[in-house]
Protein backbone atom coordinates (compact mmCIF):
# COMPACT_ATOMS: atom_id res chain seq x y z
CA UNK A 1 0.00 0.00 0.00
CA UNK A 2 1.62 3.30 -0.43
CA UNK A 3 1.73 4.41 3.06
CA UNK A 4 0.02 2.94 6.13
CA UNK A 5 -2.71 4.30 8.19
CA UNK A 6 -5.83 3.70 10.00
CA UNK A 7 -8.54 3.45 7.14
CA UNK A 8 -9.81 0.32 6.14
CA UNK A 9 -7.32 -0.01 3.13
CA UNK A 10 -4.51 0.51 4.67
CA UNK A 11 -5.19 -0.01 8.56
CA UNK A 12 -4.21 -2.52 10.75
CA UNK A 13 -5.44 -5.88 9.21
CA UNK A 14 -3.77 -4.69 5.89
CA UNK A 15 -0.35 -3.59 7.75
CA UNK A 16 1.36 -7.27 7.58
CA UNK A 17 1.44 -6.88 3.33
CA UNK A 18 3.95 -4.25 3.40
CA UNK A 19 5.45 -5.34 7.26
CA UNK A 20 5.27 -9.35 7.41
CA UNK A 21 6.47 -8.97 11.44
CA UNK A 22 3.02 -7.83 11.68
CA UNK A 23 2.59 -11.54 12.97
CA UNK A 24 5.38 -11.81 14.71
CA UNK A 25 6.18 -13.57 17.86
CA UNK A 26 6.48 -10.26 20.08
CA UNK A 27 3.72 -8.12 18.94
CA UNK A 28 2.26 -5.34 20.50
CA UNK A 29 -0.57 -3.98 21.97
CA UNK A 30 -1.44 -6.75 24.13
CA UNK A 31 -4.65 -7.83 26.61
CA UNK A 32 -3.18 -7.64 29.90
CA UNK A 33 -5.42 -9.77 31.43
CA UNK A 34 -4.73 -8.85 35.89
CA UNK A 35 -4.97 -12.96 37.06
CA UNK A 36 -2.63 -14.04 34.62
CA UNK A 37 0.36 -11.61 35.28
CA UNK A 38 3.01 -12.64 37.30
CA UNK A 39 4.01 -10.78 40.56
CA UNK A 40 7.82 -10.49 40.34
CA UNK A 41 9.45 -9.34 43.67
CA UNK A 42 12.42 -9.02 41.48
CA UNK A 43 10.94 -6.29 39.37
CA UNK A 44 12.82 -2.96 40.39
CA UNK A 45 10.29 0.40 40.61
CA UNK A 46 10.78 3.07 37.71
CA UNK A 47 13.10 5.76 37.91
CA UNK A 48 11.92 8.66 35.84
CA UNK A 49 14.18 11.38 35.66
CA UNK A 50 13.10 14.03 32.88
CA UNK A 51 14.62 17.29 32.56
CA UNK A 52 12.08 19.89 31.06
CA UNK A 53 15.01 21.75 29.47
CA UNK A 54 14.73 18.57 26.69
CA UNK A 55 11.28 19.23 25.64
CA UNK A 56 11.76 20.41 22.38
CA UNK A 57 9.22 20.25 19.18
CA UNK A 58 5.27 19.50 19.02
CA UNK A 59 4.55 17.79 15.67
CA UNK A 60 1.55 16.33 13.37
CA UNK A 61 3.17 13.39 11.98
CA UNK A 62 0.05 12.24 9.65
CA UNK A 63 -0.28 9.37 12.59
CA UNK A 64 -0.53 11.05 15.74
CA UNK A 65 1.28 13.94 17.23
CA UNK A 66 4.45 13.80 19.20
CA UNK A 67 6.64 15.99 21.57
CA UNK A 68 10.23 15.51 21.07
CA UNK A 69 13.31 15.55 23.26
CA UNK A 70 16.75 16.96 23.10
CA UNK A 71 18.23 13.27 23.81
CA UNK A 72 22.13 14.22 22.72
CA UNK A 73 23.15 13.59 26.58
CA UNK A 74 21.63 11.55 29.62
CA UNK A 75 19.24 14.31 30.63
CA UNK A 76 15.59 12.80 30.62
CA UNK A 77 16.16 9.23 31.44
CA UNK A 78 14.10 5.90 32.57
CA UNK A 79 16.44 3.69 34.69
CA UNK A 80 14.88 0.77 37.25
CA UNK A 81 11.76 -0.96 36.69
CA UNK A 82 12.50 -4.17 34.10
CA UNK A 83 14.94 -2.57 32.45
CA UNK A 84 18.82 -2.66 33.05
CA UNK A 85 21.05 0.71 32.21
CA UNK A 86 19.80 3.71 31.17
CA UNK A 87 16.98 4.71 28.60
CA UNK A 88 17.08 8.26 27.25
CA UNK A 89 13.51 9.64 26.70
CA UNK A 90 13.00 10.59 22.65
CA UNK A 91 9.22 11.27 22.67
CA UNK A 92 5.86 10.94 23.79
CA UNK A 93 2.78 10.75 21.94
CA UNK A 94 -1.04 8.99 22.29
CA UNK A 95 -3.25 6.84 20.61
CA UNK A 96 -7.43 7.77 20.80
CA UNK A 97 -10.97 6.73 19.55
CA UNK A 98 -13.38 8.61 17.25
CA UNK A 99 -15.64 7.97 20.73
CA UNK A 100 -15.08 7.94 24.38
CA UNK A 101 -16.02 3.89 24.29
CA UNK A 102 -12.21 2.61 22.75
CA UNK A 103 -8.98 4.52 21.31
CA UNK A 104 -5.98 2.73 23.74
CA UNK A 105 -4.42 -0.05 22.46
CA UNK A 106 -3.28 -1.89 25.70
CA UNK A 107 -6.49 -3.26 27.47
CA UNK A 108 -6.73 -4.34 30.66
CA UNK A 109 -9.28 -7.46 31.04
CA UNK A 110 -11.14 -6.73 27.09
CA UNK A 111 -11.39 -3.09 28.73
CA UNK A 112 -10.67 -0.25 26.72
CA UNK A 113 -9.72 3.08 27.75
CA UNK A 114 -10.33 6.48 25.05
CA UNK A 115 -6.42 6.94 24.96
CA UNK A 116 -3.16 5.92 25.76
CA UNK A 117 0.23 7.79 26.51
CA UNK A 118 3.40 6.30 25.13
CA UNK A 119 6.60 7.86 26.34
CA UNK A 120 9.32 6.36 24.45
CA UNK A 121 13.13 5.92 25.55
CA UNK A 122 16.07 4.07 23.51
CA UNK A 123 18.75 1.89 25.64
CA UNK A 124 21.94 4.26 25.64
CA UNK A 125 24.07 1.09 24.61
CA UNK A 126 23.67 2.01 21.13
CA UNK A 127 24.90 5.19 19.50
CA UNK A 128 21.02 6.86 18.56
CA UNK A 129 17.34 6.43 18.82
CA UNK A 130 17.35 4.68 14.92
CA UNK A 131 19.95 2.01 15.71
CA UNK A 132 18.31 1.20 19.21
CA UNK A 133 15.08 1.00 17.14
CA UNK A 134 15.90 -2.40 15.95
CA UNK A 135 17.63 -4.42 18.93
CA UNK A 136 15.77 -6.21 20.94
CA UNK A 137 16.49 -4.34 23.79
CA UNK A 138 16.63 -1.34 22.32
CA UNK A 139 13.82 0.42 23.15
CA UNK A 140 11.49 1.01 26.44
CA UNK A 141 8.15 2.58 26.59
CA UNK A 142 6.23 3.99 28.92
CA UNK A 143 2.51 3.23 28.74
CA UNK A 144 0.20 5.49 30.25
CA UNK A 145 -4.30 4.81 30.38
CA UNK A 146 -6.43 7.87 30.09
CA UNK A 147 -9.94 7.26 31.71
CA UNK A 148 -12.69 9.86 31.32
CA UNK A 149 -13.14 11.67 33.95
CA UNK A 150 -12.17 15.43 35.71
CA UNK A 151 -10.18 17.65 32.65
CA UNK A 152 -6.58 17.62 33.27
CA UNK A 153 -5.13 20.94 33.83
CA UNK A 154 -1.66 19.46 33.28
CA UNK A 155 -2.88 17.49 29.89
CA UNK A 156 -4.24 20.78 28.63
CA UNK A 157 -1.06 22.23 28.53
CA UNK A 158 -0.21 19.96 25.69
CA UNK A 159 -3.01 20.33 24.08
CA UNK A 160 -2.92 24.14 23.93
CA UNK A 161 -0.21 23.21 21.88
CA UNK A 162 -2.38 21.39 18.92
CA UNK A 163 -3.96 24.67 17.24
CA UNK A 164 -0.39 25.34 15.90
CA UNK A 165 -0.38 21.70 13.95
CA UNK A 166 -3.80 20.66 12.74
CA UNK A 167 -2.41 19.12 9.48
CA UNK A 168 -0.09 16.17 8.78
CA UNK A 169 3.86 17.79 8.93
CA UNK A 170 2.99 20.64 10.85
CA UNK A 171 5.53 21.57 13.96
CA UNK A 172 6.32 23.93 16.74
CA UNK A 173 8.03 24.95 19.65
CA UNK A 174 7.10 23.10 22.91
CA UNK A 175 9.91 24.42 25.04
CA UNK A 176 10.08 23.50 29.13
CA UNK A 177 7.83 20.95 29.73
CA UNK A 178 8.03 18.08 31.95
CA UNK A 179 6.64 14.96 31.21
CA UNK A 180 6.41 13.88 34.50
CA UNK A 181 3.54 15.67 35.27
CA UNK A 182 1.61 13.68 32.66
CA UNK A 183 2.04 10.25 35.33
CA UNK A 184 0.03 8.97 37.97
CA UNK A 185 1.09 8.97 41.66
CA UNK A 186 1.92 5.40 41.80
CA UNK A 187 3.85 4.02 39.41
CA UNK A 188 2.98 0.56 39.53
CA UNK A 189 3.31 -1.53 36.39
CA UNK A 190 3.10 -4.97 33.80
CA UNK A 191 5.71 -5.45 32.03
CA UNK A 192 6.22 -7.76 28.94
CA UNK A 193 8.43 -7.84 25.85
CA UNK A 194 6.82 -6.55 22.39
CA UNK A 195 6.85 -4.32 19.60
CA UNK A 196 6.33 -0.95 18.03
CA UNK A 197 2.77 -0.77 18.01
CA UNK A 198 2.74 1.55 14.77
CA UNK A 199 4.70 0.10 11.25
CA UNK A 200 7.67 -1.11 10.90
CA UNK A 201 6.35 -2.83 13.95
CA UNK A 202 9.76 -3.54 15.50
CA UNK A 203 9.99 -6.43 17.91
CA UNK A 204 12.43 -3.91 20.31
CA UNK A 205 10.05 -2.36 23.06
CA UNK A 206 10.13 -3.48 26.56
CA UNK A 207 6.70 -2.54 27.51
CA UNK A 208 5.72 -1.04 31.38
CA UNK A 209 2.31 0.01 31.10
CA UNK A 210 1.24 1.60 34.35
CA UNK A 211 -1.86 0.30 36.43
CA UNK A 212 -3.11 3.54 37.30
CA UNK A 213 -5.08 5.93 34.64
CA UNK A 214 -4.82 9.64 34.30
CA UNK A 215 -8.06 11.52 33.75
CA UNK A 216 -8.91 13.39 31.14
CA UNK A 217 -12.62 15.19 30.02
CA UNK A 218 -14.81 14.36 27.44
CA UNK A 219 -13.99 17.81 26.22
CA UNK A 220 -10.61 17.45 25.81
CA UNK A 221 -11.00 13.90 24.46
CA UNK A 222 -12.96 16.51 21.65
CA UNK A 223 -9.40 18.49 21.14
CA UNK A 224 -7.60 15.24 19.96
CA UNK A 225 -9.79 14.77 17.58
CA UNK A 226 -9.83 18.10 16.30
CA UNK A 227 -6.25 16.75 14.59
CA UNK A 228 -6.25 15.95 11.17
CA UNK A 229 -4.46 12.74 9.27
CA UNK A 230 -4.02 14.57 5.91
CA UNK A 231 -1.98 17.43 5.02
CA UNK A 232 -2.67 20.98 4.09
CA UNK A 233 -4.60 21.59 1.19
CA UNK A 234 -6.16 17.35 1.27
CA UNK A 235 -9.57 16.74 1.62
CA UNK A 236 -9.45 16.76 5.27
CA UNK A 237 -10.10 13.17 7.20
CA UNK A 238 -10.02 13.74 11.51
CA UNK A 239 -7.21 12.29 12.86
CA UNK A 240 -8.87 9.46 15.35
CA UNK A 241 -9.24 5.52 16.10
CA UNK A 242 -5.43 5.81 15.52
CA UNK A 243 -4.61 2.47 17.93
CA UNK A 244 -3.62 -0.77 16.34
CA UNK A 245 -6.14 -3.61 18.61
CA UNK A 246 -4.58 -6.29 20.81
CA UNK A 247 -2.25 -9.26 18.84
CA UNK A 248 -1.38 -12.77 20.40
CA UNK A 249 0.42 -12.72 23.52
CA UNK A 250 1.96 -16.18 21.94
CA UNK A 251 2.86 -17.28 25.04
CA UNK A 252 4.57 -14.60 26.63
CA UNK A 253 4.95 -13.74 30.39
CA UNK A 254 3.41 -10.82 31.20
CA UNK A 255 4.65 -9.74 35.01
CA UNK A 256 3.43 -7.27 37.30
CA UNK A 257 5.82 -4.82 39.69
CA UNK A 258 2.54 -5.20 42.60
CA UNK A 259 0.41 -7.66 44.23
O1 LIG B 1 4.44 2.16 17.87
B1 LIG B 1 4.49 3.12 18.88
O2 LIG B 1 3.37 3.94 18.91
O3 LIG B 1 4.66 2.45 20.14
C1 LIG B 1 6.06 2.49 20.50
C2 LIG B 1 6.71 3.45 19.61
C3 LIG B 1 8.02 3.95 19.61
C4 LIG B 1 8.39 4.92 18.67
C5 LIG B 1 7.48 5.35 17.75
C6 LIG B 1 6.17 4.82 17.75
C7 LIG B 1 5.83 3.88 18.68
ZN1 LIG C 1 2.48 4.58 20.46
Amino acid sequence: MASWGYAPHNGPDKWVQNFPIADGPRQSPIDIVPGQARYDAGLKPLTLKYDPGTSNGILNNGHSFQVDFVDDANRSTLTGGPITGTYRLKQFHFHWGASDDRGSEHTVGGTKYPCELHLVHWNTKYPSFGDAASKPDGLAVVGVFLKLGAANPQLQTVLDGLAAIKTKGKQTTFPNFDPTILLPGALDYWTYDGSLTTPPLLESVTWIVLRDPISVSPAQMAQFRGLLFTADGEAPCCMQDNYRPPQPLKGRPVRASFK
